[in-house]
């Protein structure tokens, strides 16, 4: 398994065929971008797009923010070109879409390797399809080079013939499956995009539930969502001060022996511990992230 814990809480989509946003993405406040070959590229600017790609992120100039490349279905005529030319172009990884089986990343593994990527380039997987939720486990444990799960709302609810709905239950089965395996092979997971752009509310509605069912981080459409995104899946103020003042109560109880504590009237044990542990540590992150882009 590959690093899977630096901070994505804003993931955004750009398409390869628009050399504006690839160029925005640079100076753009979001943890990652993915660009796109996929669905929000035309057929016929297919090619273009990969040879933009490649070129920008060899160029560079993307400070510490996290490149994913997003190719197309290995079965489309643009699939396997698309790993070969981006394999070592220097993306952080390669998003496959609509993926349903173990088999399906091995295949883009084997890939990889063969077009030169180096070792340390990720897979990531897109989780949009009914047999994709049958097969959460099966593809969060395919290869040790996964390091996060993708949702992909769109595709899943027109393949479920559900509807968007604001309380998303059409897909909360699925957005469980998909938690529940990425966290049980130690990968990330991001939650699906809110696709109106006008709706303010509902977006802010979406990333605490994604927050709360316990998603990293949000896909985006859009810039301007970027910085709700940033602050709502981030640890707040308070949660770090709280998490501290834990850390080191339950510290000074074990040196005295004891596997317990009582916080401000909260039991506090080891578990809630590695907890605060885990989000003092993202915190640190995120800061780290910020500072590193800014130079
Ligand atoms: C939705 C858009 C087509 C809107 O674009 P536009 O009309 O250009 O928006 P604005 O005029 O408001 O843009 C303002 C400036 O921001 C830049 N911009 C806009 N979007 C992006 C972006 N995604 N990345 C980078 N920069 C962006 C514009 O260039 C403007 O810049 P400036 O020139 O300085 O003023 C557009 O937002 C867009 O294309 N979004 C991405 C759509 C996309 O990628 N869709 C596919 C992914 S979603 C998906 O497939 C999910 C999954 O598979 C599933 O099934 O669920
Ligand atoms: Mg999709």
């Amino acid at each position: 398994m590959t690093s899977t814990a630096r901070p994505r809480r804003s993931v955004l989509y750009m398409p390869g065929s628009n050399a504006r946003a690839l160029e925005k993405g640079r100076g753009l406040p979001a943890d990652s971008l993915i660009l796109d070959l996929e669905d929000a590229v035309a057929p016929d600017a297919k090619e273009l797009a990969r040879e933009q790609i490649a070129a920008a992120v060899a160029a560079g100039g993307y400070g510490a923010r996290e490149i994913v490349v997003r190719v197309n279905d290995l079965k489309t005529p643009w699939g396997k070109e698309d790993v070969k030319e981006i394999a070592a172009c220097g993306a952080d990884a390669i998003l496959l879409p609509k993926v349903e089986s173990a088999a399906m990343v091995q295949e883009l593994e084997a890939l990889m390797v063969a077009s030169g990527a180096p070792e340390h380039m990720a897979i990531m997987c897109m989780m949009e399809t009914p047999l994709g939720m049958l097969r959460a486990d099966e593809v969060a444990g395919s290869s040790k080079r996964l390091s996060c799960l993708v949702m992909g709302t769109s595709d899943l609810v027109k393949d479920l013939q559900a509807a968007h709905t604001p309380d998303r239950l059409p897909v909360l089965t699925s957005l469980g499956l998909c938690i529940l395996a990425a966290r049980a092979h130690g990968l990330a997971i991001v939650d699906g995009v809110h696709l109106d752009l006008q709706d303010d509310t509902g977006f802010a509605a979406s990333c605490v539930q994604g927050r709360e069912l316990g998603f990293d981080g949000k896909t985006l459409i859009h810039p301007k969502t970027i910085a709700a995104a940033n602050e709502a899946f981030a640890p707040s103020a308070e949660d770090i001060a709280w998490s501290r003042k834990i850390i080191a109560a339950h510290s000074e109880a074990a040196a005295e022996g004891k596997g317990v504590v009582v916080v401000d009237g909260k039991l506090i044990e080891n578990l809630h511990v590695e907890s605060a542990q885990r989000l003092v540590s993202m915190a640190g992150k995120i800061e780290e992230l910020a500072a590193a882009n800014a130079e």
